[in-house]
């Protein structure tokens, strides 16, 4: 019988050949240079109906694509937000809100911050601040909606609008549902850049309070900088990029962004608040695994989130493994180097076979 530490150094282990997997479509995807030019193309999100195309390309072959859309409450949200900085003990049904749908958590690792996540609502809240940051959740919600809908026509994949809930999922009710995360750094601290994926669909950022998210020096087509906040316009542009579950409903076509956050830049400021909004798969959801012309990597794939009320997903010969448990692993085992394995680690076929026949088979 395995231990339990057996299966968590295995599972640790599948988990960092994951991001290898995940990542290396981008990087060795051929001709990711020429089909992007050197300056992103930015898709209004009006157009992204009709120049879904465009959308596409940045995304899939960039890594990232830029979204033009007016961002009304962005700087009354960033201004509620910095007000909160410090404040461990906040008492949200002071804001106006409602338990299941936000929730405030100071976390030290693997770096000290504070998160507010936020479900989009219509609710009317009296706090003109907590207002303006959950109208944000709101637009970006409805933003990344149109943008999964332009790939699933533009990669004529209906399903993948099944995988998303209709109305917001409140906190409680689902594992990880979509919401907005605002991340509410301290400035000073050690980590590095904490590099990973974001394990939900889309992930669409406006522009934090300061720039310092950055994409991988992997990602070859990111562009002229790699600080990639730099290339908005903080009112008017937002930044759409894919996490697991995409790469994995969409069986690698489009990959997911390994990005991270600069300690250095982190310490030349204050306190620095950034908003991204996590599109994920509804509860109950079940993405299947693709079919990989190489079977090894086709075990390194999580594949399912957690069924609605039911317990985390065991994982299974056909490959079924709990997405949050999964990016805990990874993320915790990224985190503590604070910094990207090489890929070259991963790709020794001694470490594959260990894989195959250590943890599945
Ligand atoms: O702070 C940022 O800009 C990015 C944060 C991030 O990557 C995340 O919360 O997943
Ligand atoms: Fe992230």
């Amino acid at each position: 019988m395995p231990t339990t530490r057996g299966r968590c150094l295995r599972l640790q282990r599948v988990a960092a050949i994951c991001i290898a997997g995940l990542a290396s479509h981008s990087l060795h995807f051929e001709g990711s240079f020429a089909a992007v030019n050197k300056i992103p193309k930015k898709v209004d999100a009006g157009a992204l109906a009709q120049h879904g195309e465009d959308f596409c390309n940045e995304l899939k072959h960039r890594g990232f694509a830029i979204v033009g859309f007016d961002l009304t409450k962005r700087r009354d949200a960033l201004d509620w937000l910095e007000s909160l900085a410090g404040k461990e003990d906040l008492q949200l049904a002071n804001c106006g809100l409602q338990p299941g749908q936000a929730r405030h958590e100071t976390v030290s690792f693997p770096r000290p911050l504070q998160r507010l996540d936020l479900i989009p609502s219509d609710a009317a809240i009296e706090d003109t601040g907590a207002a303006a940051a959950v109208h944000l959740a709101r637009e970006l919600h409805n933003l990344s909606v149109s943008c999964l809908m332009a790939v699933a026509r533009h990669e004529n994949m209906p399903e993948l609008l099944d995988l998303v809930a209709e109305t917001p999922e409140p906190l409680h009710a689902a594992k990880e549902p979509s919401f907005l995360r605002a991340n509410i750094y301290a400035g000073q601290d050690s980590a590095g850049p904490c590099w990973h994926l974001d394990l939900g669909l889309l992930t669409v950022a406006p522009a934090g309070s300061w720039p310092a998210l950055m994409a991988s020096p992997f990602h070859e087509a990111v562009g002229e900088t790699a600080f990639l906040e730099e290339l908005l316009d903080p009112d008017r542009d937002v930044l759409v990029f894919a996490g697991t579950a995409l790469a994995v409903a969409t069986a690698g076509r489009y990959t997911g962004l390994v990005h991270g956050v600069s300690a250095g830049r982190l310490k030349q400021t204050g306190t620095r608040v950034s908003m991204p909004y996590f599109l994920r798969p509804r509860s109950g959801a079940v993405l299947h695994k693709p079919v990989f012309s190489d079977e090894g990597l086709a075990y390194l794939y999580p594949a399912a989130v957690q069924p609605a009320g039911g317990a985390a997903v065991q994982p299974t010969l056909n490959g079924m493994l709990d997405l949050l448990r999964f990016h805990r692993d990874l993320y915790g085992r990224l985190c503590t180097r604070g910094q990207v394995v090489p890929m070259s680690v991963f790709s020794k076929p001694e470490l594959q076979e260990k894989v195959r026949h250590g943890f599945y088979l």
